[in-house]
């Protein structure tokens, strides 16, 4: 599914308007009759049926108008609260105004004592304030309506976005509409999906509205990484597979301490379906990790008394790598300076595909122009916040600021994938293509399940998918599993170990959607 900013949204209107012919009354129409369908649909069983619209004076009071007609014409009561003066309101929206009986609205352009009178017995309330225009925090007469509308105690089903939350990145500029349902148009709003404003939507509805196709198609945006999405990107493994084309990963991990990030790496890549996994470790640690891990094979690095990996062990890593299909390096390594150095050594010394985590990115954190020495060759990042503000050389909060703009910008200067994890982890590609994972939930935020994405993108790439893909598939089936374990456990107490056995079924929950796709196709 593709989503758009605001601003590219508004292009698309006008487009679809100036060079497609399509009136932008016959837009507003079919956007306002979406709402009025799902509105219909969602609470039009009873008797007396009041949805009570809330509606600003842009195009999104002008959808409001539009709901109240078509709800009026099918017996509802349906009054407008127009928190503008009537000569205010223009254009498309002014038309559907006129359309209204003046009775049924009510202008407060100035404050609103008294107006909880009128939500008062509302069956639905309709949040008509603002949408894509919303272009500065919200202050005065819209704060105040955005509170009655949240205080009310009615079901609240939000116009295009709650208004409040930024189309573009998700923030809530000063204060915003809680819904219960969010019915947006044409397509999904970059600030439905992204957090906190994907909360805020409740269950989202995408309407038709007639967008012509060819602007669908042409809207600069990112994918948004849903079940379907990730089931398309999915091989599900030939009758013919054996071990051998599976994939081989080696994982290079570990240190006195931190010999779990290491197995639930390895461990992880067997379960997201490698063919083999052979995991590198200080040599000290290689009986802990036989121990730990039954089905990776393990290779004791460098000194026999050694807890992490050293500068000295460049060779005996790179000849390892050259039998395997990719390499994942960072998982519990840790900060010695001998690593730190072996990890600079390792990006221009590997050829093979690489993903790079944890301590791995730290280290190159400290030079991160040594990235272009794999130029043309395969490089994934997975940075949590703090990591990609050591990248960057910024702070976390600056990070957070624009996730997408900081992990395409990364990925772009260094040629890299990227998946800056978090809420929504962003996926950022080397020729500025950005993906949202959709999947996940707050059970995940506990130390490993860091190294779990790391073994599951691993995964991928051996199997040779694109590493755009791998991406945007590692992300997916991690968030997935934990999605499955938070169904029973809910989400406090979840450990990253629960989420790499859970692994499988969130494989098989892909290979399943595209079976029940592949049927529908052919109609059976
Ligand atoms: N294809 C579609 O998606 C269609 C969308 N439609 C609807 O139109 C709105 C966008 O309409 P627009 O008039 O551009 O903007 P808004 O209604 O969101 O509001 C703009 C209005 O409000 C003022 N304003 C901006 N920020 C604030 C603020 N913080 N506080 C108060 N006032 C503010 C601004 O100056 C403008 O005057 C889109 O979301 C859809 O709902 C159409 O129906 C066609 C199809
Ligand atoms: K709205």
């Amino acid at each position: 599914m593709k989503v758009v900013s605001g601003q590219v949204m508004q292009l698309m209107d006008r487009r679809a308007i100036g060079e497609f012919g399509v009136p932008g009354l016959e837009l507003m129409e079919r956007a306002g009759r979406g709402c009025a369908d799902v509105i219909e649909e969602a609470f039009g069983e009873g008797e007396a049926r009041r949805a009570v619209i809330v509606a600003g004076k842009g195009n999104n009071g002008g959808d409001g108008f539009v709901i109240s007609r078509l709800l009026a014409e099918r017996g509802w009561e349906a009054p407008v609260l127009l928190l503008a003066a009537p000569e205010a309101v223009a254009g498309d929206a002014a038309a559907n105004l006129a359309r209204l009986d003046p009775a049924t609205v009510q202008s407060m352009p100035q404050g609103l004592a008294g107006a909880e009178v009128l939500l008062q017995g509302a069956t639905v309330i309709v949040d008509a304030l603002l949408g894509t225009g919303m272009n500065s925090e919200v202050t005065g007469v819209y704060a105040e309506a955005i509170d009655l509308i949240n205080a009310a105690g009615a079901p609240v089903v939000s116009v295009d976005i709650p208004s409040g939350v930024d189309a573009a990145t998700g923030k809530v500029l000063g204060r915003a509409v809680r819904a219960d349902i969010t019915v947006t148009f044409a397509l999904a709003k970059l600030g439905n999906v992204l957090y906190p404003g994907a909360e805020l939507c409740g269950r989202l509805v995408v309407a038709e509205i007639g967008m012509p196709d060819a602007v669908v198609a042409e809207a600069e945006g990112a994918h948004y990484v849903d079940l379907a999405c990730a089931a398309g990107l999915f091989r599900p493994r030939s009758v013919t597979a054996h071990k051998g084309s599976g994939g081989h990963c080696l994982i290079v991990a570990g240190s006195t301490g931190k010999t779990g990030a290491a197995a639930m790496a390895a461990n992880s890549a067997q379960r997201a379906g490698a063919g083999l996994v052979t995991l590198a470790v200080p040599a000290a640690l290689n009986p802990v990790l036989e121990q730990k891990t039954t089905e990776a094979m393990t290779i004791p690095v460098g000194p026999e008394r050694a807890g992490y990996l050293r500068a000295g062990s460049l060779t005996e890593i790179v000849a390892a790598a050259a039998i395997r299909d990719v390499v994942a390096l960072g998982p519990g390594i840790g900060t010695a300076p001998s690593t730190v150095y072996l990890v600079h050594s390792l990006l221009a010394a590997l050829d093979k595909p690489l993903v790079l985590d944890a301590d791995g990115l730290n280290a190159v954190a400290l030079e991160p122009e040594l990235l272009l020495t794999r130029k043309d060759r395969i490089t994934v990042l997975t940075p949590h916040p703090g990591e990609m503000a050591r990248l960057v050389g910024c702070t976390v909060p600056e990070v957070e600021a624009d996730r997408i703009g900081c992990a395409r910008a990364f990925a772009v200067t260094y040629g890299v994938h990227l998946i800056l994890k978090g809420a929504r982890s962003i996926i950022a590609a080397p020729d500025g293509s950005i993906a949202i994972n959709g999947s996940g939930n707050p059970g995940m935020a506990t130390g490993g399940m860091g190294d779990v994405l790391t073994g599951v993108v691993a995964a991928f790439l051996s199997q040779g998918y694109h590493p755009f893909a791998a991406c945007q598939l590692g992300a997916f089936v991690h968030g997935h599993a934990a999605d499955f374990l938070a169904e029973p456990m809910g989400t406090q107490g979840m450990s990253a170990s629960d989420v790499q056995e859970m692994l499988p079924v969130a494989l098989a929950s892909l290979a399943a959607s595209r079976t029940t796709a592949t049927n529908h196709q052919q109609g059976e």
